[in-house]
């Protein structure tokens, strides 16, 4: 028996859910809807986010390959959407089970009033006894506010709704030490409890033409959900009773496990690692770098070595150790100018210079969620 009483959100994706000629796998999203039913009768809820608009939309538009334009792109995605939904909300509606389409952009989680307002939303639906079936809204989407893929959207939407586990079914059955589309011999990473460089780097693109994010964005979403303390399973979609499995705690696929102690950060660090609209990058020095990493300190403006892009104080900056690799996201004391200026400074003599009020940290660790 699935554990009860949890909240799981699982993300499908497009290589998953379509068959071998393309088109949209009813037989799959049947059993899905099955396991949906199941983990809600043992006392669960759940929701999916689930891609798939913009396939099932060129199949149905008779179109060979994937459109490389976007209002093409767009266009199948728009047929394909109402299809998607209908395809779920038919077999759930046959259980006896109300399923209520949430279609986001990036645009709507950027804002933190519009961020609560979908959290909100998303709330209510499952208050009311509804599966949400989640999905980017790809018709309207434009490319500074698409999420790129629907990795990072199911890691933002289990951060919204409080997720006590993410699973993200796809049709390879984990990580694996490296593509094992491109080197067969390569051997499942079952568990993973801290997602650094060597992690990172094992993750490539993807291989099929309906995927878009391959595993390195299922990595990054994993990631985040490491830090936001939120179990996360990468795994084989078509395994029978896979999330059944999962939930039960089976070793199944690849699980990232957040440390024990890991306390789930505060709703707006985490908006500020998974919202993610990146203004710009800050390097570290090492001292800086070793007492956020230790003990999540602020950054000061003494251990900033580099500053990279253009931002204004309070948009949201990548911080990067000396190597160049990102340890954690947050919002900015100071603008890209600013921030040039007083890099390396000690906040007594940028008060000198600046005025007490306007010495403040270069990110101050309530606005910092460390990756
Ligand atoms: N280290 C790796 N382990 C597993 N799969 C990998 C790895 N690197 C790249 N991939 C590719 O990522 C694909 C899964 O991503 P993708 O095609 O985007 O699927 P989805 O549609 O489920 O999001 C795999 O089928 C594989 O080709
Ligand atoms: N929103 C798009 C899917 C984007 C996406 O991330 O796809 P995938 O890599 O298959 O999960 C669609 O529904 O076609």
């Amino acid at each position: 028996m699935a554990a009860a009483g949890r909240l799981i959100v699982f993300k499908v994706g497009s290589s998953t859910l379509v068959d071998e000629a393309g088109s949209l796998d009813r037989v799959f999203i049947r059993s899905l809807c099955d396991q949906v039913v199941a983990l809600r009768a043992a006392g669960n809820q759940v929701v999916v986010v689930s891609s798939g608009a913009a396939a099932a939309g060129r199949d149905a538009l008779g179109l060979s390959s994937r459109p490389s334009d976007m209002a093409t792109l767009q266009a199948c995605a728009s047929v394909g959407q109402t299809a998607l939904t209908e395809a779920y909300a038919e077999v759930l509606r046959e259980r006896g089970v109300l399923c209520g389409q949430v279609l986001l952009t990036r645009r709507d989680v950027v804002d933190r009033d519009a961020y609560l307002n979908a959290r909100n939303t998303l709330t209510r639906l499952l208050e009311l006894g509804a599966v949400p079936v989640v999905n980017e809204n790809d018709t309207v989407s434009v490319a500074e506010f698409t999420f790129g893929d629907n990795d990072m959207l199911g890691a933002i939407v289990s951060a919204l709704v409080g997720a006590d586990l993410y699973i993200i079914l796809s049709d390879v059955d984990g990580l694996y030490i490296a593509n094992p589309s491109v080197d067969p011999t390569a051997t499942l990473i079952p568990e993973v409890t801290q997602v650094d460089r060597s992690i990172s780097s094992v993750a490539g693109d993807s291989s099929s033409s309906f995927g878009t994010g391959g595993m390195s964005s299922k990595v990054r979403a994993a990631r985040g959900m490491m830090a936001a303390g939120i179990p996360t399973v990468i795994c084989e979609g078509r395994r029978p009773r896979v999330l059944l499995d999962v939930a039960e705690g089976k070793s199944v696929g690849t699980r990232f496990r957040p440390p024990a102690d890991a306390t789930p950060e505060a709703g707006r660090k985490l908006w500020i690692g998974l919202a993610e609209v990146v203004h710009g990058t800050i390097e570290l020095d090492e001292g800086a770098a070793a007492a956020v990493l230790g003990h999540g300190a602020s950054i000061l403006p003494v251990g900033v070595s580099r500053v990279e892009g253009t931002f204004e104080a309070g948009e949201v900056v990548n911080v990067t150790n000396p190597a160049g690799e990102l340890i954690g996201r947050g919002v900015v004391g100071y603008s890209s100018d600013d921030m040039l200026r007083v890099r390396g400074l000690k906040l007594e003599v940028i008060a000198r210079f600046l005025g007490e009020a306007a010495a403040v940290p270069a990110v101050h660790r309530d606005e910092l969620l460390v990756l």
